[in-house]
């Protein structure tokens, strides 16, 4: 049975006015842009995955009081050479496809270790970056697609890799005060070494080079090195504070050379990503000024994680917390054979998200005693001195089940208050929205039967003085047949409905998106 996950959703390209129940606020003027997978079957072919899912973009536009939702599936190259041969032809992630007319993959899986053929899918589902004025789909590969963020439609392809050594990329980039992109790659065994990059992309280009587009200005800020040659770690974000980038090496890794022979062992890419619970999670600190690594090696017990929630510096140690898991069992969770009719029930994750706060000291008496807590703050998180000179760091735990963080992103980097996620227990479904203190751990919830919501995003109010002045927004999918599906704003301070704006069409479920205020659109089209 097609469930809500992998039921294909059609797209409704032109503007339907929703119809708005409650207050919304006058100020609450712009676009909700959002993206994720809502097509898995094509022809008589099926996707594995619910991340392979063809990107589908939706967007909710503020008007004068009046919203109007579009829907638009993106155009990306793999797209149109799936839907023109009415069946899946490009690979992704969980499914492999044979043969590929559009390209020979057989060159795609061998040649990209010398990246002369990196023709990887184009399919970005993941997220939107904001780059400048414009807006771009996004998702692990090498490739992004601008699109239009009011009418939704695709523009060009950029291929990061004709610009940086990288094969893929985080679909979650950090912006700088400048507006400036800096986001992480992996490049693979490129001249002999496989290696971290934090590359910038400037947020605009030199008056008298208006032509070129801020991808020729991208630039490599500075690399760390991979553990392994042909095991670099996964990672699907990471963490900035005001002088440091925080990324974390974990025990969950790619295998380069199944990745090489996984077309002709006729097995799917994500085969090659294990979790190695044996290991270690490494931290890395470095400094964006000088472009330095932190030399003190800091590590934690194996983990796995995907978001990264927010990291701020105190008092000399640098705090930041995650979502983290003792698993893979989410990626494996999302296989839609098991997202059949009685998923609520047989599939279940085997470790819960976790929002994990760890405090690491950088700046420590290095006289302390081996077996001492070099934490200085008042936290329940310790790092400990080892004889070897490395620091074991153990978190605190802030709580339990909740995923797709947000923050309010004036204070990304920043000691903040608050952070605004989805609520899931041991399955995949999305029962309640949260809005989480992390400094008293105190939690405020929304949720309503047979609703799932999507990660909540925050907007704050003009002029806005307090951390959570503002709304929060978030797409409910009703999973009760003949219930329309809705878009919730909520007052950020007390998490009560302001109101709500539904469109009776099938809404997909969503990853990540993006908020866009009126202003920053009309920039855009003087
Ligand atoms: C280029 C290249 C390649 C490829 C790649 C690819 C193709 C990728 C893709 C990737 C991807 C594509 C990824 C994705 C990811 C995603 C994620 C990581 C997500 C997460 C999510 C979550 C966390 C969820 C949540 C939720 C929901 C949504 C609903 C329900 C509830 C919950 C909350 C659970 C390879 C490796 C071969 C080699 C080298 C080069
Ligand atoms: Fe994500």
């Amino acid at each position: 049975m097609e469930t809500i996950f992998s039921r294909n959703k059609e797209e409704h390209p032109e503007p339907i006015r929703a119809e708005v129940q409650g207050h919304l606020p006058t100020w609450l003027q712009g676009v909700l842009l959002r993206n994720g997978p809502g097509m898995h079957t094509i022809g008589d072919t099926k996707y594995n995955h619910w991340f392979d899912g063809l990107a589908l973009l939706h967007s909710f536009t503020f008007k004068n009081g009046e919203v109007y939702y579009r829907s638009k599936y993106l155009r990306s190259d793999t797209y149109n050479c799936n839907i023109e041969a009415n069946r899946i032809v490009v690979s992704e992630f969980g499914t492999m496809a044979y043969p590929d007319p559009c390209k020979n993959i057989f060159a795609k899986a061998f040649s990209y270790l010398s990246h002369t053929i990196p023709e990887f899918t184009d399919n970005c589902l993941i997220n939107i970056m904001k780059s400048g004025d414009d807006y771009y789909a996004t998702s692990e590969t090498n490739f992004i697609r601008k699109i239009d963020p009011q009418t939704l439609e695709t523009l060009e392809k950029v291929d990061y890799s004709k610009y940086v050594a990288v094969n893929l990329a985080t679909s979650h980039p950090h912006y700088d005060s400048a507006g400036n992109i800096l986001n992480m790659g992996t490049s693979i065994v490129d001249k002999g070494r496989t290696k971290y990059l934090l590359f910038k992309i400037p947020s605009s280009v030199p008056e008298k080079e208006k032509k070129k587009s801020c991808f020729k200005h991208m630039e490599v800020v500075c690399s760390i090195p991979s553990r392994s040659l042909l095991q670099p770690s996964y990672y699907h974000s990471f963490g900035i504070t005001e002088n440091y980038i925080v990324f974390i090496e974990q025990p969950f890794k790619l295998d380069i050379v199944k990745l090489a022979t996984a077309y002709i062992r006729g097995v799917n890419w994500a085969s090659c990503l294990a979790f190695h619970k044996e290991d270690k999670t490494w931290f890395h600190f470095v400094d964006r000024k000088t472009k330095k690594e932190v030399s003190t090696k800091f590590y934690t017990d194996a983990m796995v994680l995907y978001h990264h929630i927010n990291a701020y510096e105190e008092d000399g140690h640098v705090v930041f917390d995650i979502i983290a898991y003792k698993d893979n069992s989410l990626y494996d969770m999302f296989y839609l054979k098991k997202l059949n009719k009685d998923f609520e029930e047989n599939n279940k994750l085997t470790s819960i998200p976790t929002c994990k706060r760890f405090v690491v000291p950088l700046q420590y008496d290095k006289d302390a005693e081996v077996g001492s807590n070099l934490v200085k703050l008042p936290t329940s998180a310790t790092a400990v001195k080892e004889k070897d000179g490395s620091i074991y760091c153990q978190p605190e735990i802030l709580c339990e089940g909740i995923e797709l963080p947000r923050v309010n992103y004036d204070y990304n980097g920043k000691k903040y208050k608050y952070v605004y996620a989805t609520e899931v227990q041991w399955s995949p479904v999305p029962t309640k929205i949260a809005k989480l203190n992390v400094q008293t751990k105190e939690i405020l919830h929304w949720g309503e039967e047979h609703c799932w919501p999507s990660e909540p995003i925050f907007v704050p109010s003009p002029g806005a003085r307090e951390e959570d002045e503002g709304v929060v927004l978030t797409c409910v999918v009703v999973s009760e047949p003949n219930k329309a599906p809705f878009l919730l704003i909520l007052d950020a301070k007390t998490f009560k409905e302001l109101g709500r704006a539904t469109v009776n069409v099938e809404m997909h479920l969503d990853l990540h998106g993006v908020f866009i205020p009126q202003n920053d659109l009309e920039d855009e089209t003087e």
